[in-house]
């Protein structure tokens, strides 16, 4: 038996949202999994192809051993094959795709004995925060949080009409190198500011409120700090601004950004690139959707 996963790419934090809000996007990588025996063997295609480790520090390979360690079953042998669309190390989730596809896969193929809330405290575990992994295998818009050791999840809808304009940056940045960039403590007057915007983002994003949503997607937490790691960040957030875009943020760890909007796109991107290329950054733009559907197990 062999099991395909597409998994899509996440756009985490949304802001204020801080290792607590994200959202699917419609760019998605595969993850085929079967039982072999010759042991281990990965295969990688697509994006970033050499930036992923072919032996067992893969991440999928590490999420595939912790179902089988979970359920009880000794694991003989595998095979792996990744094809990425997503690019690696730019702060689109995708290593919480390789996360989530090697949980549902190996999953699938023990019987799906792991209850879905099982898979997100496992994945959890693996990533280290929830704002990725938890909208990569729901789908929407999720709020998750770990409280008291135990994970927290709320999905729901993105609304309708909403578009992603998502500007990548020629060069990698590991989440591991941009949490290194955060400060031990914040200002007071900085925490109640994001604790205002990311409760009024939430409720924006849950009515579909475009316009509370364009006021409060505003960060004091982290975009401050990783702002010195990515050349041309302000000014691709304000050329996003002038451009007509809703709203603008880090998207993950970064170096990504995402410009949200209704309309006018191609100049949202157009003028984010051009502000990176005037710091000397190139980057490439990419138009997405919001994504309603999570991971899919695809029997092949
Ligand atoms: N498709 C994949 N399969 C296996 N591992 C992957 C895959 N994509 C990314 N990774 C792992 O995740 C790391 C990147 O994770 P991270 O720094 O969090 O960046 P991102 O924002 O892209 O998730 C890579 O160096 C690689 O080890
Ligand atoms: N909250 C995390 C999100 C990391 O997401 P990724 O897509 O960059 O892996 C952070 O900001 O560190």
């Amino acid at each position: 038996m062999r099991v395909r996963v597409k998994v899509p790419a996440t756009t985490a934090n949304l802001g204020p949202g801080f290792d607590t809000l994200g959202m699917a996007l419609s760019l998605y990588n595969e993850i085929e999994v079967e039982p072999w025996t010759g042991g281990v063997k990965i295969e990688v295609s697509g994006e970033g192809k050499d930036l992923v480790p072919r032996a067992t520090n893969n991440s999928v390979y590490q999420a595939i051993q912790m179902v089988y360690e979970r359920i009880g079953i000794r694991m003989r042998g595998v095979r792996i094959h990744i094809h990425n669309e997503i690019p690696v190390t730019r702060g689109l989730g995708s290593s919480a795709t390789a996360i989530v596809g090697g949980l549902l896969g190996a999953n699938a193929l023990c019987g799906n004995l792991l209850t879905e809330s099982q898979l997100i405290e496992m994945a959890v575990q693996l990533e280290g925060h929830p704002d990725n992994v938890a909208p990569a295998l729901l789908g929407g818009v999720v709020v998750s949080g770990v409280v008291g050791g135990k994970t927290y999840v709320k999905r729901f809808n993105p609304p309708e009409g909403l578009r992603c304009v998502v500007v990548t940056p020629d060069f990698q940045l590991s989440t591991l190198a941009s949490r290194r960039a955060l400060p031990a403590s914040v200002a007071f007057k900085d925490a109640v500011h994001n604790v205002n915007c990311v409760a009024l983002l939430v409720s924006a994003l849950a009515e579909g409120d475009l316009t509370l949503f364009s006021s409060v997607m505003q960060d004091r937490l982290h975009e401050p700090y990783r702002r010195k790691l990515i050349p041309g960040m302000e000014e691709a957030f304000a050329a996003a601004k002038g451009a007509g875009a809703l709203s603008v943020a880090l998207s993950g760890s970064g170096p990504s950004l995402i410009a949200f909007c209704t309309s006018g796109y191609e100049h949202v991107g157009h003028a984010m690139r051009a502000a990176f290329q005037n710091a000397g950054v190139t980057a490439r733009v990419l138009q997405l959707f919001p994504e309603k559907n999570g991971a899919q197990v695809l029997h092949s």
